[in-house]
């Protein structure tokens, strides 16, 4: 387990007010073009925001965003205005480790906002993590695993090129568990490809796919037994969000592998229509989509009370979402599906002194007070928006 016993002067324990809040656009090119079904992205952007106590410390969040407003309603501009204008005034004064009441105070002050309120309430962490020495995951039920597993998401749309980043991965024992993101071409053009990788990595690796909501109800229908005999392990929303019925109809058929779902979850109410209906065999948790750590332990525990298994989402954090992410992910008794927070490594730099490491195909949780990364300053000047 990493060492939770740093401590720190007393004096820096004694004011948890929130003093201020501050928010910064950022755009960070990756190492190679990434598609989606509905985008495709060679920067990502983020708030980074930085909430300082009167007692000092100063605790980071990052809320993420993937193509500007285009994978779900919020963009960094849409973001950076709603925390400076309603986010950060609700809270100003508030004591940082008054979590609950800091997220009540946000959703009275803007509807949903999910992301920008996550990448707030990760700073809260961070702030009172760092006041009392001690990792976030401890604020949050305390840490169950030191590392998590990790996969590695190929979206370049080019088989070879990916054939070849997928050689790289397992070689390097980094990831030997493949996402491809599907749906930005003809469905058959995607099972060619599909092919040409499942007979590429034959018994050294495992796939997954994500449509991010490309296909109907009836393309899946023909598409998803296809998949499974090509041995993915889970496809990912293959429906539009709205579809819950469609998911729970194709779950039912025989021949349809286990199925994930993503933008069709958000809060807890939508984890909890996803289970009534039997819609979904695992659910990814993002703090995007959840509206922060808190909110993320509720969409899991809805899950896990209704047998659904738990997959370690992302958004093309950096370290510092990333890292957040973690915080909580190790809080789990049980993740099934690991976690796919490969982010930092396709970043063609990261935001934090120290960025997280990857080894023996796992991502491995810091052991510094808070969320457990620190913000490089010149770093964030770099990549900040004029
Ligand atoms: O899952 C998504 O929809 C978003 C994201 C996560 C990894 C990736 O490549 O895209
Ligand atoms: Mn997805």
């Amino acid at each position: 387990m990493p060492d939770s016993t740093i401590t720190i002067p007393a004096d820096l324990r004694r004011d948890l007010a929130i003093e201020s809040v501050r928010s910064t656009i950022v755009d960070v090119p990756t190492v190679r073009r990434h598609k989606l079904s509905q985008t495709s992205v060679t920067a990502q952007s983020y708030v980074i925001v930085e909430l300082r106590l009167a007692n000092g410390a100063v605790g980071i969040g990052e809320a993420a965003t993937l193509g500007g407003p285009r994978w779900s309603e919020e963009s960094v501009e849409a973001m950076k205005a709603n925390i400076d204008t309603y986010l950060a005034p609700a809270l100003i004064g508030l004591a940082a480790d008054r979590f609950e009441a800091a997220g009540a105070r946000m959703d009275a002050a803007a509807k949903r906002n999910n992301a920008a309120k996550a990448a707030i309430e990760t700073a809260l962490f961070d702030a009172v993590g760092k006041t009392l020495g001690i990792p976030a995951a401890l604020l949050l039920g305390g840490m169950v695993r030191d590392s998590v597993p990790v996969l590695w998401t190929l979206a370049s749309g080019d088989p070879d090129q990916e054939i070849e980043e997928a050689e790289r991965k397992l070689a390097a024992r980094l990831h030997d568990t493949f996402k491809v993101k599907i749906g930005a071409q003809a469905p058959e053009a995607d099972l060619a490809r599909l092919r040409r990788l499942a007979a590429a990595l034959e018994g050294r690796a495992r796939l997954i796919v994500d449509a991010n909501q490309a296909w109907d109800e009836t393309t899946a229908a023909r598409c998803l037994p296809q998949l499974a005999e090509l041995g993915i392990a889970l496809v990912e929303q293959p429906v539009p969000a709205w579809n819950i019925g469609a998911m729970a109809r194709l779950r039912a058929r025989p021949g349809t592998p286990p199925l994930l779902a993503d933008e069709c979850v958000f809060d807890a109410h939508d984890m909890l229509a996803v289970a009534q209906a039997a819609a979904a065999d695992a659910v990814s948790l993002k703090l995007v989509k959840h509206g922060g750590l808190l909110g993320l332990k509720k969409v899991a525990a809805v899950a896990e009370a209704a047998g659904i298994g738990l997959y370690g989402g992302c958004l093309l954090e950096s370290s510092i979402g990333a890292a957040a992410h973690l915080q909580v992910f190790s809080t789990f008794r049980e993740l099934a599906w690991g976690c796919e927070h490969f982010g930092p490594q396709i970043l063609v730099d990261d935001l934090v002194e120290e960025p997280l490491r990857f080894a023996d195909f796992q991502v491995h949780l810091p052991s510094r007070p808070g969320i457990g990364v620190t913000l490089d300053q010149a770093r964030l000047r770099r990549y900040a928006r004029p």
